[in-house]
């Protein structure tokens, strides 16, 4: 069933022209040049051609229009001469902000929620993927509907209007709104019951999982290459990874682990889109490990840090002392020569730190060392005995733990071994 509301996707056709709009209001830490960057990378990614960036500050936001008249006006003529056929606000706009801008400009206006919706709707490969997206985005249209009609009503001065024109369509396009998105939660629930199988079934395999989290552009999907070997998605495209990608890696310590991409996380990511892809981001709080990549190079390299961080207790992550973290200090190889010093000293006097350059492939080593060795930090030695018969059981040694020596007695094979306590727990019980 169509309900008229899925996404156009024409609307944003690759080459759109647009305009670049940050509303500076103040009180932000950030570098406003590196967030433009950022708004036009995104943009970029879902081929919209960037032909111009403004900065206007804004002492207080317009209720109507967000920018003063006059920065409204000189908007309006940039988008003449350019003849942009889209302004992007990198901003939260409402519905009548994002309204009275597409009448003053004569063009469409996307904020920072949609435009972030566009791209994870383009970037979304699995069937849950898309499902939560579209959620996300009816949700976010149920809002402006909502809030759009009682805009309009009031414009005809028609409180207790009630029945006037235009409102049983209104009244029917809502429930359309919502019969689609129960459809949809039902839709998800399923497939996300059958990722739960899937997941249970991987987490009885004995390897431990690493996640790579961090800032869009940080370098994940570089590194995540690197240390898998694979060549997909070399490109770069922000959010590549919307959804997680799996491999297995050798790791220091442990036979192997899996090793899983994630989607880039933004500052301000929009809270229906953290509930929405909580699901795609289980991997991440499920993980034994977190490798954070940040991308040390960037002005607000500390502001994208927090944001992670903020994210990863949004959906539930556990603190540090329980699911350990690495951070990659990446794109070393851009540092200029003192503040390159200075991040290799403070990288070598941390032990949950390795600076490393995903691109050249500097420090990847020292990386995987130090992520095996906190993956078997809490390991302990132990000795088992098994009979010689126990052809299952020894082969479960070897894959589980280091074996350090091994020896027979008779009808027994003894085990010196290094393993988890978790691990050494789940194979006694195996035993009895
Ligand atoms: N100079 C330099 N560039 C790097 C390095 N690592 C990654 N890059 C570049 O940074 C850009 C982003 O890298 P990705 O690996 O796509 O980043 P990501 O974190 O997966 O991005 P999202 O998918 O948006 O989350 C690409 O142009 C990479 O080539 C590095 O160590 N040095």
């Amino acid at each position: 069933m169509s309900t008229g509301f899925e996404r156009d996707r024409s609307e944003f056709a690759r080459g759109a022209r647009a305009i670049i709009v940050l509303p500076d209001l103040g009180g932000s830490s950030r570098d406003a040049d590196a967030r433009l960057d950022e708004t036009a990378g995104l943009a970029e990614a879902i081929g919209i051609s960037v032909i111009e960036r403004h900065h206007f500050r804004v002492r207080q936001a317009k209720p109507a229009t967000m920018l003063g008249s006059g920065q409204v006006d000189a908007l309006a003529e940039a988008v003449r001469e350019g003849e942009a056929e889209l302004v992007i606000f990198d901003a939260a706009l409402t519905p009548v902000q994002q309204r009275n801008l597409e009448t003053a400009l004569e063009c469409k206006v996307l904020d920072r929620t949609g435009l972030i919706l566009e791209i994870f709707g383009e970037r979304a490969a699995t069937a849950e993927g898309r499902l939560q997206v579209e959620l996300a985005h009816l949700d976010y249209q149920a809002g402006r509907l909502v809030r759009s009609w009682t805009h309009l009503e009031r414009q005809r001065g028609g409180f207790g209007f009630l029945g006037g024109p235009g409102e049983t369509q209104i009244e029917a396009d809502r429930r359309m709104i919502r019969d689609r998105m129960a459809r949809l939660r039902r839709e998800l629930d399923q497939v996300a019951k059958t990722r739960t199988l899937h997941r249970e079934r991987r987490q009885r395999a004995p390897w431990p999982v690493i996640a790579l989290v961090g800032y869009t552009n940080a370098g994940k999907s570089t590194l995540f290459n690197r240390l898998t070997g694979s060549d997909v998605m070399a490109e770069n495209l922000l959010f590549a990874t919307l959804d997680p990608t799996l491999r297995q890696v050798p790791m220091p310590g442990t036979d192997k682990a899996i090793l899983s991409d994630t989607v880039g996380f933004v500052s301000d990511l929009p809270t229906q889109l953290v509930a929405a892809f909580k699901a795609t981001l289980e991997e991440v709080v499920s993980a034994d490990l977190l490798i954070h990549v940040r991308d040390i190079a960037h002005p607000d390299t500390d502001a994208q840090r927090a944001d992670v961080e903020t994210v990863l207790e949004e959906i539930g992550v556990a603190s540090p002392e329980i699911t350990p973290r690495v951070e990659a200090w990446n794109k070393v190889d851009l540092l200029d020569e003192e503040r390159r010093a200075a991040v290799l000293e403070e990288a070598a006097r941390r032990d949950d730190v390795v600076a490393i350059s995903a691109m050249s492939g500097e420090g990847v080593d020292a990386l995987t060392e130090t992520v095996g060795a906190k993956l078997t930090a809490g390991h302990r030695r132990y000795h088992i005995a098994l009979p010689t018969a126990d052809g299952a059981g020894a082969a479960w040694l070897h894959a589980n733990g280091e074996v350090l020596d091994q020896w027979i007695e008779g009808e027994t094979a003894n085990y010196d071994v290094r393993m988890a306590p978790r691990d050494y727990e789940r194979f006694i019980r195996r035993d009895a």
